[in-house]
């Protein structure tokens, strides 16, 4: 049984549809990394899974049709990690990573020990626990977007949906996060479903890429694939050349 498994995917927004028959499948500790040009229709592909957007098709969660998981279900297996999150104002990093835990804290009662033992862990593990007792909107971008994972590592969901995770991160913590993500995958069997502009990146760390355009699929596979320079041509209108890269292409922009 996938972790996600979309059939027919239509999501319409303000009479536009920007999501038109897309079929997906991620398969249990996979890693899939949705690319494709600006508004292509990612994010929104990533919100109608999270269960964020209306969308009509079929969408089940680990054989489970999304639509009738309730909020508490749907979270303990699933985190997702939108691009611009919303902060409430004033908080601090420590109780914004703990909101992670709600889904198993108990109506009216309040987080416990073990919970906040997970929250210290995943601040250790991205680097972040200095930055515990500061104000979210005090930090820059880039300690912002490891707090927006974090939160959803401590979550324990089992299905990581991350859109542009690593956006504003400078060199070495994009690869560092990336690792954990990565190892979290082997580890502890964490499927991973996410969008990324960079292609060399997105090629290293994904078992299949899925290339969309207009709203819809246009190419999927592996990496090797995916990131042609015929095809990138076609979607992007880019002029790239690709190199042979120890863990994948690595696709680099030629001037034109
Ligand atoms: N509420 C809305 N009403 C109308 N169109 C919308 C709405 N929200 C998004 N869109 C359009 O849907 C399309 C897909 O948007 P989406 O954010 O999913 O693209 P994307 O592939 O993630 O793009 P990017 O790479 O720029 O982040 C875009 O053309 C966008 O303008």
């Amino acid at each position: 049984m996938p972790a996600v498994r979309v059939d027919g995917l239509r999501v319409v927004l303000d009479g536009v549809p920007v999501l038109d028959g897309v079929d997906l499948t991620v398969g249990v500790g996979e890693w899939v990394t949705v690319i494709g040009p600006n508004g292509a229709g990612k994010s929104t592909l990533l919100r109608a899974v999270g269960g964020l957007l209306p969308a009509t098709g079929a969408c089940t969660l680990f054989g489970t049709p999304g639509a009738v998981l309730r909020r508490r279900a749907r979270a303990r297996l699933m985190a997702v990690v939108p691009q611009s999150p919303v902060v409430p104002p004033g908080m601090a990093v420590l109780d914004y990573v703990l909101l992670g835990r709600t889904p198993y804290i108990p109506a009216l009662g309040r987080e416990s020990a073990a919970d906040v033992a997970v929250v210290h862990d995943v601040l250790d593990r991205l680097d972040l626990a200095r930055f515990a007792v500061r104000p979210l909107a005090t930090l820059s971008g880039g300690e912002r977007q490891r707090v927006f994972l974090a939160r959803a590592l401590a979550q324990g969901a089992t299905l990581l949906l991350l859109d542009e995770p690593t956006s504003a991160l400078d060199i070495g913590h994009q690869q560092e996060v990336l690792e954990l993500v990565d190892r979290l995958r082997r580890e502890n069997g964490l499927t991973v479903l996410a969008t990324m502009h960079d292609l060399s990146v997105a090629g290293e760390y994904a078992d299949r890429l899925v290339l969309l355009a207009d709203g819809r699929v246009v190419a999927e596979g592996p990496p090797p694939e995916v990131l042609t320079a015929e095809l990138l041509a076609r979607h992007y209108r880019a002029r790239v050349r690709i190199v042979a890269g120890e863990h994948g292409p690595l696709v680099v922009p030629v001037r034109r």
